[in-house]
């Protein structure tokens, strides 16, 4: 439709990868789920599963962050049909936005209808401590101040319409039942709600850079994610999303804290089992129709 514009992200090329996927299993996902860093064993959950590298997989991208292992697994979790990206893409590893966000295009072909996004994050909000889990309830998208969209360029109204609304983004039931589930497992004390804001990365932020991130109300700064949800929005599937608190995000020029990716991906460890139970809950009590064509 647009091939000048649409070089390996286009609708047919969606779909072709779609329809090969659809080939080589049986599984028809109606909840997709994307690991942030550190949080792979996520996948791990899912049962009967038939695993792809990204590598194989015609049209996808390859993962190139430690913590993030580069597999798409299909299975069931607590008898539910799911798909789980082991492993996404980000800005700062140099694809164009438009193919950071092809995986979930291919959720939406091949049927799914919710999407359960994770990252790690800094955390911006001064109550909140490393461990914390943060149910995201609405983004600061810093990149796409400067034009960094993931829905730039010609518009394909079979994915969905040209302006979409976000004031919506965080499906609002799901962000509840997030916290009635977190209350019923016992988390109350490490489950937080707040704003998610992305950066392009891979430098963590400055001093001053976390510093402004607070007054403009950030409670949690990261590097992915964002660009998900608005595709994931734009062709109209459900999205939930939250945060782990990895590390907090320095603040005070007198700190000795230094962010770094290790202590991102040990706090994604120890929080794992945790992640784990409040994702599979929630994956129980989500109705769908399977609508794979
Ligand atoms: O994929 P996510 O957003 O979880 O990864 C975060 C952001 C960077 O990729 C990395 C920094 O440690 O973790
Ligand atoms: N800043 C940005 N991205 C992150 C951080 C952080 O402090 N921790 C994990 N991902």
């Amino acid at each position: 439709m647009f091939p000048e514009a649409n070089k390996g992200w286009s609708y047919e090329d969606c779909k072709a990868t779609a329809d090969w996927l659809m080939a080589q299993t049986d599984v028809r996902p109606t909840i997709g789920i994307v690991c942030g860093s550190g949080m792979g064993g996520l996948a791990d959950m899912l049962k009967d599963q038939i695993a792809f590298n990204y590598k194989d997989i015609p049209n996808f991208p390859q993962s190139t962050v430690h913590g993030h292992a580069g597999r798409l697994v299909f299975g069931t979790l607590k008898g539910r049909p799911c798909v789980c990206m082991q492993g996404r893409f980000h800005l700062y590893e140099g694809y164009p936005i438009q193919k950071i966000t092809l995986p979930i295009r291919i959720f939406k072909l091949i049927g799914v209808e919710t999407v359960i996004l994770t990252n790690a994050a800094g955390g911006i909000n001064q109550d909140f401590k490393v461990g914390d889990i943060m149910i995201i309830r609405d983004h600061l998208n810093m990149p796409g101040f400067a034009g960094n969209n993931p829905l730039v360029g010609p518009n394909d109204e079979r994915f969905g319409v040209r302006f979409p609304c976000m004031s919506d983004a965080y499906d609002r039931e799901l962000q509840q039942m997030a916290m009635d589930v977190g209350q019923e497992l016992g988390y109350g004390d490490f489950l937080k709600e707040g704003v998610y804001c992305v950066l392009g990365g891979p430098s963590f932020e400055t001093v001053v850079e976390a510093r402004m991130l607070h007054k403009l109300g950030v409670d949690a700064v990261g590097m992915s994610t964002v660009p998900e949800v608005i595709v994931a929005r734009h062709c109209g599937m459900r999205v939930f999303a939250l945060s782990l608190i990895t590390n907090q995000a320095v603040m005070d020029y007198d700190s000795e804290e230094k962010a770094n990716h290790d202590e991102v991906l040990e706090t994604g460890k120890q929080r794992a089992e945790q992640l784990e139970r409040l994702v599979s809950t929630m994956v129980t009590k989500i109705e769908h129709n399977n609508n794979y064509a």
